[in-house]
């Protein structure tokens, strides 16, 4: 199997699996196109009775699974797609054309009615920084397999999920047929801290907090090799880095379903649900840590206008420009809110990842609750005090402005 082949499994009941090495992209290159090779002709029907969707026009959650090299990805790929779902799961592999990967997932499903089909990827990978392109390939692969529900995308154990989110993350303008659902991160419980604590050369945060920082969802998992002790001092360091996310203990992922699949993290399905993430969960800081990755929540009664909500996307996560009082550089990875908006009589929900924001009114604001500008925010050198003080300056002075 060379660097550019993709490995799909179709289990015709409900499970589809591909591998999607790294490519290398040209700039004339076209939009990416799944092509069969010569190795194993690719058979399409027009429309596989058994995977096309019902409702066709809906679109398909992405979930993507990331965590620090043997936290327990493939474990919890594997125990999801042996659980009972009722969905049809497409599970794509980001693993850079690593053998021992690959060995370790044609576990996956064994025992149903798999078969393989080979398929490459002409152009364009899941971890470039072309935006459509990952988009485009798996678009691709829906219409010659059929829809799917869902779709799963494992990382390796030292990916950013960053990048890989904001591939995801589609305006819905761009009318994709696919959408992120949310970001899962599982953590090793006995090694989580090592791995957490390790410098990496000229001060880069490394890629397990940068993990754990992202997760809309943490799994703590392996607790069997721990004492309660260890999970306590685990547990702390990761809520301190990410005071946002839900979080689960678990030994061998086994966990609800239903805490992972259908999150809507990244809209506003379920506003209740939202408002619960922007709940602090925040504890003191490890004194005996350095942590410079944090989630801070700040609350300033009164409405801003729409220039200051432009002002403050530009700052945070354009031009990064926000300064610390000690001089260090604020850098937003997530960012989360719930806003007043001068001349918006609906709470504006605010979401952010690296550099994309989307913006959308929810609930009328009920009279009785003072209008308020409401900010979760987790990132690089992040701190209660400047980041107060720089929404208290975008938010006017006048509460319940309609
Ligand atoms: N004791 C114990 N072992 C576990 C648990 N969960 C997973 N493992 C084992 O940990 C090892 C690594 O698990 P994987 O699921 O392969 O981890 P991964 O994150 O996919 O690993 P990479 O892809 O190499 O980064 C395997 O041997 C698993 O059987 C657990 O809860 N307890």
């Amino acid at each position: 199997m060379t660097s550019s082949d993709q490995l799909i499994y179709v289990n015709n009941h409900k499970l589809a699996l591909a591998i999607i090495p790294t490519m290398d992209i040209n700039e004339d290159d076209d939009i990416p196109m799944l092509v069969a090779s010569e190795e194993n002709e690719l058979e399409i029907e027009e429309e596989p009775p058994d995977l096309v969707c019902a409702e066709s026009s809906a679109r398909v959650p992405v979930t993507i699974l990331t965590g620090y090299l043997g936290a327990g990805k493939t474990t919890l790929l594997n125990y999801i797609l042996t659980q009972q779902h009722n969905k049809r799961i497409a599970v794509i592999l980001n693993e850079f054309g690593e053998g021992s990967s690959m060995e370790k997932s044609l576990n996956v499903g064994q025992g149903g009615d798999l078969f393989e089909e080979w398929l490459e990827l002409r152009n364009g990978c899941l971890c470039c920084s072309v935006k459509d392109n990952g988009v485009k390939a798996i678009e691709n692969l829906m219409k010659k397999r059929g829809k799917f529900d869902y779709i799963l995308l494992e990382t390796t154990g030292l990916a950013d999920p960053g990048p890989i989110a904001s591939l995801f993350w589609m305006d819905k303008q761009l009318e994709s047929e696919i959408y992120l659902d949310g970001i899962i991160t599982v953590l090793d419980s006995k090694y989580g801290e090592k791995n957490i604590s390790e410098k990496k050369p000229d001060g880069i945060i490394n890629e397990a907090v940068r993990q754990v920082a992202l997760a809309d969802l943490l799994i703590l998992n392996k607790i069997d090799l721990v004492d309660e002790h260890q999970l306590r001092t685990v547990t702390q360091l990761v809520r301190t880095i990410n005071g946002s996310a839900a979080m689960v203990q678990t030994q061998r992922c086994k966990v609800d379903l239903d805490r992972i699949l259908d999150l809507h993290a990244y809209d506003c399905f379920d506003i209740e649900a939202y408002e619960q993430t922007l709940r602090s969960r925040f504890i003191d800081d490890l004194p005996h840590l350095d942590q410079r990755v944090r989630t801070v929540t700040v609350e300033v009664e009164g409405s801003m206008t729409q220039e200051g909500l432009d002002s403050l996307v530009e700052t945070l996560l354009w031009e990064r420009s926000l300064i610390t009082s000690s001089g260090e550089n604020i850098k937003v990875y997530r960012m989360k809110g719930i806003l007043s908006i001068i001349g918006e009589c609906r709470r504006v929900m605010l979401q952010a990842v690296q550099e994309l924001y989307e913006t959308e009114p929810v609930h009328i604001w009920p009279e009785h609750v003072p209008r308020s500008c409401k900010l979760v925010l987790i990132g690089e050198n992040i701190n209660e005090t400047d980041i107060r003080s720089f929404l208290s300056n975008l938010v006017s002075a006048v509460p319940n402005v309609p």
